[in-house]
């Protein structure tokens, strides 16, 4: 068998039926009640668009991991109705911080009754703007670089080398920068002229990352394949 036969045969999900096996087992029971109200309701009012939350998958894939790293301190870029936000805030220490951006407010204040209810909104931060003004700010003016055991960078695709960047300035020495939605629904490995136009640019985007992180030496990185695909990146220097 050809060696890329073998490789193949090393990928676990075969069908949408293991996905579903996957989240029906261990996913959903574990889902904190205030996450799945959150997602239940924004099902409800977003439609389609709630597609955006991170799934119960990656939550707790998120929530594991920020638990190992002992993380207190975190950036979250693209917060919608918070499921990735609350997923955050629960795993943190009592006396955690995170900085959350989104220049849509309304959607975030939709979640926030369920952040509070689940007793976490003392924990973080919500600069209701642009993504890039913020973090400029917090190494200019707030003396932050270095600072941030974690960031999640789930907002506008084309910025995402610039806040690599910024990125590699504001998380310690050590720290995770995750990125989601790195395979883009699949659109990645597709010819460009068969994906769906307004995923193009994005898709353009998403693979000029994808290139420019496994490059990056600055960087330890594990290509997770949960969700729509979540790049994890320890900074090394
Ligand atoms: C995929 S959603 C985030 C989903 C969220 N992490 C969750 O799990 O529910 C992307 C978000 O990025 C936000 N966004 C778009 N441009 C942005 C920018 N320049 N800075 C910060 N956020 C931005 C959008 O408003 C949108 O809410």
């Amino acid at each position: 068998m050809a060696e890329e036969g073998k490789q193949e045969q090393k990928i676990i999900l075969k069908s949408p039926a293991l996905l579903k096996y996957i989240l029906d087992t261990s996913c959903y029971p574990r889902e904190h009640e205030q996450l799945k109200q959150l997602r239940e309701a924004t099902v409800e009012k977003y439609k389609y668009w709630s597609i955006m939350n991170v799934p119960v998958d990656e939550g707790l894939l998120i929530s594991m991991l920020l638990k190992i790293m002992n993380a207190k301190k975190t950036l979250e870029l693209g917060v919608f109705t918070g499921y990735s936000l609350l997923t955050t805030a629960l795993a943190l220490p009592h006396d955690g911080k995170i900085i959350a951006i989104d220049p849509d407010n309304e959607a975030y204040e939709f979640g926030l009754p369920f952040i509070r209810k689940a007793g976490v909104d003392h924990k973080i931060n919500f600069f209701h703007t642009d993504a890039l003004s913020v973090l400029n700010d917090l190494i200019t003016n707030g003396k932050e670089e270095g600072s941030f055991d974690y960031a999640f960078v789930d907002a506008n695709k084309d910025n995402y080398i610039e806040y690599h960047e910024l990125m590699l300035k504001l998380v310690k020495v050590g720290g995770i920068i995750a990125y989601d939605n790195t395979l883009l629904f699949g659109s990645v490995t597709e010819p460009e002229e068969t994906v769906e136009e307004t995923l193009r640019l994005p898709r353009k985007h998403t693979r000029d990352l994808n290139s420019f992180l496994a490059t990056d030496s600055r960087i330890e990185l594990a290509h997770v394949t949960t969700g729509d695909g979540l790049a994890l990146c320890r900074r090394l220097e």
